[in-house]
C-alpha cells in the first residue's frame, strides 16, 4: 500500500477530540504539511468535510447546518488535516491560545492529581506508623483490592488471601508490596509477627510465571531449617490454584539433587545448604528475579557473610530485585547490605529494633540459678496459660530443664540442635497442635517461627543481646493477638540488664528506676557460665 493510501485508511472515519489531543493537534498544526496530506490522490479535506456534513444533515434534519459550527468540538479525522490548509492569522493565533490554555489546564490537572496522591500516601503512612527513606517511593496499599486495581494482581491470589482470613494488609505489607512490585529493592524492618512473610511472598507470586522450566526464579533465604519449612508451607498455601513449583532445600536435595532436571520456580533454603548446592552440584541461579533475605541481620551474622556473598554472586541476573526483611536491623548490617543493593528503599514500621507493642513484658529478679527454677515452678502453679515457650541459652541447659520438668505434671517437650530434622519438626508441630503445653527451646526457634497461640514466652536464661530478646519474645503477640514475656535475671545478669531494659522502656513498659540508672554497656553480647539446672542439693550433683 502506498504511504498516502495507508494514511487515508488509518484515518478513515476517525474522530479526533481536539481538546483531549491538544498536544498532538498543535504538533500537526506546527509541522509542514505531510506528503500524505498533499498527495493528489486523496480527496481534498474540504470536500470530505462537506460530504460528511451532507450525510449527517440527511440523517438528522434538526441538526442541519450545525456541522460546520460544531467542528471545533469533535473534529473528524480529515478535518484535522483541514487545519493544515492556509488560514488567516487571527484564526490561527486564536487556536494557538486555545491549545496552550488546554495544555496548561491538563498540566495543572495532573499536578493536582500527583499532589493528592502524595498527600494520600503521607496520610496512610502516618496512620500506620510507616517510615520510609528513598526517592519516589510508591504509595502504600489502602486495601488488598488495590492489588488488582493498581497492580493487576490475579484474582485467584486475592481469593486465597481472603480464604486465609487476611482481610486488611498489615502496615509492612501496605508499603513493602508496592515497592517490590515497582521493581525497587528494599530493606524492611517491622515488628515480630507483623506479616513480613506475606510482604515478600506476594510480589514474587504476582511477578514470576508459574510452572516455568527455565530454572529458579525466586530464592528465599532463612537462617533455620524450621523457618525455611514454615515459609515453604506459607508460600504453597498462598499459591494454591496456580502450578507454582515451590521447593524446600532439604539436606538430601542439597547433597544429591539433580538440579538440571529439577522444576522449581521458588526455592526456600538455609544459606549453607543452598551454597553447597551451588558450589558442589552446579545449581544455576542466574535467572533468579527475586532474592529475599529473611531475618537478614541473623543471616549476616558472623560466619554467614561469606556464604551470603557467594549466593548473591551466583544470583547474577542483572535485573534481580533483592530485599531484606527482619524485625531488627542494626546499622552495621544495613551498611553492609547497602553495598549489594541498588537504589534500595528503606521501610521501618514503628520504631527500628523495638519489640511488638502487643507484648506485656516483665523482668523478674530470681537471684540465683536455683531461684529461677523455683520462680518457674511458682509461675506454673499460679498462672500457667499454655502454650508457653521457654528459652534457655544452650542445648545442654535445654536437656537439663526438660529433665526437671519431667517430674512435674506438665506436658513439655524440647527442641535444640542435637535433635534430627524430624524430631525438631515434631516438637514444633506438637506445640502447634496443642499436644504439648510447654516447649523448651534454644535460639533455633527464636527467629521467625509462627506459633499463633503462644500466650507466654519465658526467658529462663537471660538473652545474649537486645535483638535476641526482641525475637524470642516475638514468638507471642503475633498477628494482632496479645502476649506476655517474662525474663528472669540473676546477680550475674545485672550488668547486662540495661540493654534489655531499653527495649522495655521503648515499648512503654514499666521498669524500676534502679534499672534505669544502670550504666549503658558497650559490649552487646552477653553469655554467662551458669550453674546447671537442677533441684538437687549442690553436694549431690
Ligand atoms: N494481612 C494479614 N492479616 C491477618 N493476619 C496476617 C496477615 N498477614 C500475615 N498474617 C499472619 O500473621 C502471622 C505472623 O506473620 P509472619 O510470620 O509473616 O510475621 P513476621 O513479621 O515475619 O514475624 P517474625 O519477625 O517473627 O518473623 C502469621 O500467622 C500470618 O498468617
Amino acid at each position: 500500500m502506498e504511504k498516502g493510501k495507508l494514511s487515508s485508511a488509518l484515518f478513515a472515519g476517525t474522530h479526533f477530540n481536539r481538546k483531549r489531543f491538544a498536544a498532538d493537534f498543535t504538533r500537526f498544526r506546527k509541522g509542514a504539511p505531510s506528503p500524505e496530506v498533499s498527495a493528489p490522490a486523496a480527496p481534498s479535506p474540504e470536500k470530505k468535510r462537506k460530504r460528511k456534513s451532507k450525510n449527517k444533515a440527511k440523517k438528522n434534519k434538526k441538526r442541519r447546518g450545525e456541522e460546520a459550527d460544531s467542528a471545533s468540538d469533535v473534529v473528524e479525522g480529515f478535518s484535522v488535516f483541514k487545519g493544515l490548509a492556509p488560514k488567516n492569522e487571527a484564526e490561527d493565533s486564536e487556536e494557538k491560545v486555545e491549545t496552550t490554555k488546554s495544555e496548561d489546564s491538563e498540566v495543572e490537572r495532573r499536578r493536582k492529581e500527583v499532589e493528592r496522591e502524595i498527600e494520600r500516601a503521607a496520610i496512610l503512612r502516618k496512620r500506620f506508623d510507616i517510615h520510609i527513606s528513598g526517592q519516589n517511593v510508591p504509595a502504600p496499599l489502602e486495601n488488598f483490592e488495590e492489588l488488582v486495581s493498581r497492580h493487576g494482581c490475579d484474582s485467584y491470589l486475592v481469593g486465597n488471601l481472603s480464604k486465609l482470613g487476611f482481610q486488611e494488609p498489615t502496615p509492612i505489607q501496605r508499603q513493602a508490596i508496592p515497592i517490590l512490585l515497582s521493581g525497587r529493592e528494599c530493606f524492611a524492618c517491622a515488628p515480630t509477627g507483623s506479616g513480613k512473610t506475606l510482604a515478600f511472598l506476594l510480589p514474587i507470586l504476582m511477578k514470576i510465571k508459574p510452572g516455568s522450566k527455565e530454572g529458579v526464579k525466586a530464592v528465599i533465604l532463612c537462617p533455620t531449617r524450621e523457618l525455611a519449612a514454615q515459609t515453604t508451607r506459607e508460600c504453597k498455601k498462598l499459591a494454591k490454584g496456580r502450578k507454582f513449583y515451590v521447593k524446600l532445600m532439604t539436606k538430601d536435595l542439597s547433597k544429591s539433587g539433580n538440579f538440571k532436571d529439577m522444576h522449581c520456580d521458588i526455592l526456600v533454603s538455609t544459606p549453607l545448604r543452598l551454597d553447597h548446592a551451588v558450589q558442589k552440584r552446579d545449581l544455576d541461579l542466574s535467572r533468579v528475579e527475586y532474592l529475599v533475605l529473611d531475618e537478614s541481620d541473623k543471616l549476616f551474622e558472623l560466619g554467614f557473610v561469606e556464604v551470603i556473598d557467594s549466593i548473591v554472586k551466583a544470583c547474577s541476573n542483572p535485573s534481580i530485585i533483592r530485599s531484606l526483611f527482619s524485625a531488627t536491623l542494626p546499622d552495621t548490617i544495613e551498611a553492609l547490605a547497602r553495598t549489594i543493593m541498588h537504589d534500595a528503599v528503606r521501610v521501618i514500621v514503628g520504631r527500628k529494633n523495638s519489640a511488638s507493642s502487643l507484648i506485656k513484658q516483665k523482668l523478674i529478679f530470681a537471684g540465683t540459678e536455683k531461684g529461677k527454677l523455683l520462680a518457674l515452678r511458682q509461675s506454673f502453679a499460679e498462672s500457667l496459660n499454655p502454650p508457653v515457650l521457654i528459652f534457655v541459652q544452650s542445648k545442654e541447659r535445654a536437656k537439663e530443664l526438660y529433665k526437671e520438668l519431667a517430674f512435674d505434671d506438665v506436658r513439655a517437650d524440647v527442641i535444640h540442635a542435637d535433635l534430627d530434622e524430624q524430631q525438631r519438626q515434631d516438637a514444633v508441630d506438637n506445640l502447634r497442635a496443642g499436644k504439648t503445653w510447654i516447649l523448651i527451646a534454644t535460639e533455633v526457634i527464636a527467629r521467625g517461627m509462627d506459633f499463633k497461640g503462644v500466650n507466654c514466652v519465658i526467658n529462663y536464661d537471660f538473652p545474649e543481646s537486645a535483638s535476641a530478646y526482641i525475637h524470642r519474645i516475638g514468638r507471642s503477640g503475633r498477628a494482632g493477638r496479645s502476649g506476655e514475656a517474662i525474663t528472669f535475671f540473676t546477680e550475674e545478669d545485672k550488668p547486662f540488664l540495661r540493654n534489655i531494659a531499653n527495649v522495655l522502656i521503648s515499648s512503654g513498659c514499666e521498669i524500676p528506676t534502679w534499672i534505669k540508672a544502670l550504666p549503658k554497656l558497650k559490649r552487646k553480647k552477653h553469655r554467662v557460665n551458669r550453674d546447671p539446672i537442677t533441684t538437687l542439693p549442690d553436694e549431690d550433683y
